[in-house]
């Protein structure tokens, strides 16, 4: 083979650009033909035009239960002038599909026959001619085309297909998809007990591997090769001698000193793209080998499954010679603001639901290694190149992962994040399969913000007011006006300092945070926690800059136990759970009350009552109480009643 110049990194293609360079350099190739037997055809494609063997009926038959008749018989029969007929001779008992006797040409329902004796029956208006028979050839005529070429088959063109008397059928082959994990770091799935650090558990192949067979399509997945040039190159060489019809390299597609995938492609075949100005998905490969199309899909699972679904997934359908199913699109308001990088299609996760009457995307987690950004998501939302954004409020097109009725059951909760919230969102499923609790943690006070803007149903709230130690009713009197809203206590909760095990720093209150041999992790600006920290320090007397870290801020309780187990932090403020969940250990501070806020135009919403009459149950109790650190003996208390102006109810 020819050697050529060799070319890492080509020029970045627009997401449009490489679609087309790839759609069209296969736009020709289809997997081979095979002939399936009809009954195992489901969701094929037809590989030639379909012609019917018989007629369907291929007799005239009765439609109803009755009685066949000659309509001439009957002509003149009415109320004032019954007619009778002699069964076995002009009238004939028929069931449904039954064929019509010889000399019959018309059936009457067995409701309009009135029986006079064993072999006579009296009608009261007469049968035309035709009326409820079948007649041949009524649904299909021998001969006729009944399914073009190119045709995806569902469950009704089978039974269209046997009833014309078609027993097998010409269906283009299912793709055959080589997929190759490539990592030296990865471990198979099955070793995943044994982890070491750096290991990697391959998880990959399996979602491509899935995501293939969504295509309608076989994926092999094939054992992890490392990160050697001559061993990847070996292990395309093998995929390109067997019957493949795609390869798919996952991994190494990127820039690293062993990121081989695009060297490889460029060395045995063409590289086509290298480079989507896509993001996730940026440094996919595009390319072919002995005319088969190679893709190498980025290693960030985000990445992988973007780039797949962007190119591998129209090219699968293409090769079956179809278009791929279309996607699902709705209006949606931003819920909060998304920024984005000029020149990069940013494909952004966002959970999705109806707030008074109008569809919310909230954002989540962004990075391309966050997997469970993708099974959290109910949509995606894309920022355009030549958008730097969107500001919240801003209308925006959402690709919808679900239906969208399902869209219409999400409870969307915005706030503070609590571990109870998990457990009420599991038995919210339980009572009910429909509801799922969505939850975006942007703080308390961002809660509250979102409540006022009608872009959440509910929000979770700590926010302590530092003069009388009440718990949101000031907040809610600051930033609800014109809201109105009810506080439904969700859980007392203890608050206090995650820190190492064994508490090897001896931190035992708010002071030893100020010691120079203690470093902090903060949550950030807003957040319920913060408050308190900031309400105990000014209690002690405590300069906020004495602390070392307290710039440093997390958005979560469990994000703050991370960092105080990775040791970047010798501790952080936050609750119990999230200490014990990471085998940390825990220096109670306080009790804090812990609201649900729900919007008063939700009060009598199906989903509402269902989550309230959890909250007040003894089991949501039981499991609240083994988390440790709650106290759920008030969940589901009314806390307080505001109508936007003043308290019609306030209960301390
Ligand atoms: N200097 C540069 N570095 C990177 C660039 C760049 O342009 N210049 N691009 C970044 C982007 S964007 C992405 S996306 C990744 C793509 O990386 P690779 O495709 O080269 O993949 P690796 O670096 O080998 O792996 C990334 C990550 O994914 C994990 N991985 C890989 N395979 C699997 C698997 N089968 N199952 C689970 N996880 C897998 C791997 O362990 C790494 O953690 O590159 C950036 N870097
Ligand atoms: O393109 Mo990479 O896939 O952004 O993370």
């Amino acid at each position: 083979m020819e050697r050529k110049a060799r070319k890492v990194y080509l020029r970045m293609k627009t997401l449009k650009e490489a679609q087309d360079i790839w759609t069209d350099r296969f736009k020709a190739t289809r997997t081979g033909i095979e002939e399936i037997e009809v009954t195992e055809a489901l969701n094929r494609v037809t590989a030639s035009p379909v012609f019917a063997r018989r007629s369907v009926p291929h007799y005239h038959g009765a439609a109803m239960d009755g009685y066949a008749v000659d309509a001439a018989l009957t002509f003149g029969a009415s109320d004032v002038k019954p007619l009778r007929l002699k069964v076995g001779s002009e009238a004939f008992p028929v069931d449904t599909g039954d064929p019509l006797p010889d000399g019959t040409n018309a059936v009457i329902m067995i409701e309009h026959v009135f029986p006079i004796k064993e072999d006579e029956i009296e009608i009261r208006s007469p049968a035309y001619p035709w009326q409820h028979v079948r007649k041949v050839g009524e649904d299909i005529v021998a001969g006729e085309l009944i399914l073009p070429e190119r045709h995806l088959l569902k469950p009704a063109d089978l039974a269209c297909l046997l009833a014309a008397g078609i027993k097998t059928v010409k269906v283009y082959r299912k793709p055959l998809v080589w997929i190759q994990p490539t990592g030296s770091e990865l471990v198979p799935p099955s070793k995943a007990d044994l982890l070491k650090p750096g290991d990697i558990i391959e998880f990959n192949g399996t979602m491509i591997k899935a995501m293939v067979e969504e295509c309608n399509a076989l994926g092999i997945l094939q054992e992890i090769v490392p990160d050697e040039k001559d061993a990847i190159s070996e292990a395309v060489k093998k995929a390109l001698k067997s019957e493949v019809d795609l390869l798919i390299i996952n991994a190494g597609s990127s820039a690293g000193s062993e990121d081989y995938t695009a060297q490889i492609v460029d060395e045995l075949g063409r590289v086509l793209v290298h480079g989507v100005t896509m993001m996730p998905g940026k440094p996919v490969v595009l390319g072919e080998i002995d005319g088969k199309p190679v893709v190498g899909l980025p290693g960030y699972p985000v990445s992988a499954l973007l780039a797949f679904d962007q190119f591998v997934r129209p090219l699968l359908w293409q090769l079956q010679g179809i278009w791929p199913p279309a996607k699902k699109y709705v209006d949606a308001v931003v819920g909060r603001k998304i920024a984005s990088k000029l020149g990069l299609d940013e494909f952004v996760r966002v959970i999705v639901g109806r707030v008074a009457d109008r569809l919310v995307a909230m954002p989540i987690q962004r990075g391309a290694g966050v997997i469970t950004s993708l099974t959290r998501a109910d949509g995606i939302v894309v920022v355009s190149q030549e958008k730097e954004g969107f500001r919240d409020g801003e209308t925006v097109k959402v690709e919808l992962l679900r239906p969208e009725y399902s869209v219409d059951w999400n409870l969307l909760m915005i706030g503070s994040h609590d571990n109870t919230i998990d457990v009420l969102a599991s038995e919210l499923k339980r009572a009910d399969s429909r509801i799922r609790l969505v939850s975006s943690n942007v703080g308390s006070l961002g809660g509250l913000m979102a409540l006022r803007r009608g872009l959440a149903h509910l929000a979770g709230s700590h926010l302590l007011n530092t003069a009388d130690g009440s718990y949101n009713f000031s907040y809610v009197e600051q930033y609800l006006k014109g809201i109105p809203v009810r506080l439904i206590e969700l859980a007392k909760r203890q608050q206090g300092f995650i820190v190492q095990k064994g508490n090897p720093k001896n931190i035992r209150d708010v002071k030893d945070l100020a010691r120079g041999d203690v470093t902090f992790i903060n949550r950030q600006g807003g957040a319920g926690t913060r408050i308190l920290l900031d309400y105990e320090l000014e209690k002690a007397g405590i300069q906020p800059e004495s602390i070392k870290g307290y710039d440093q801020e997390e958005y979560t309780h469990m994000a703050v136990a991370v960092a105080v187990v990775s040791g970047r932090a010798d501790a952080g403020m936050g609750i119990f759970a999230a200490a014990r969940a990471l085998e940390l250990d825990f220096v109670p501070v306080t009790e804090e009350r812990y609201d649900l806020i729900i919007r008063e135009d939700m009060w009598e919403d199906r989903k509402i009552r269902t989550l309230l009459d959890i909250v007040s149950s003894d089991r949501f109790r039981g499991i609240v109480r083994d988390l440790g650190g709650y106290d759920p003996s008030n969940s589901g208390t009314v806390r307080g009643i505001w109508n936007g102006t003043e308290w019609v109810e306030r209960r301390d």
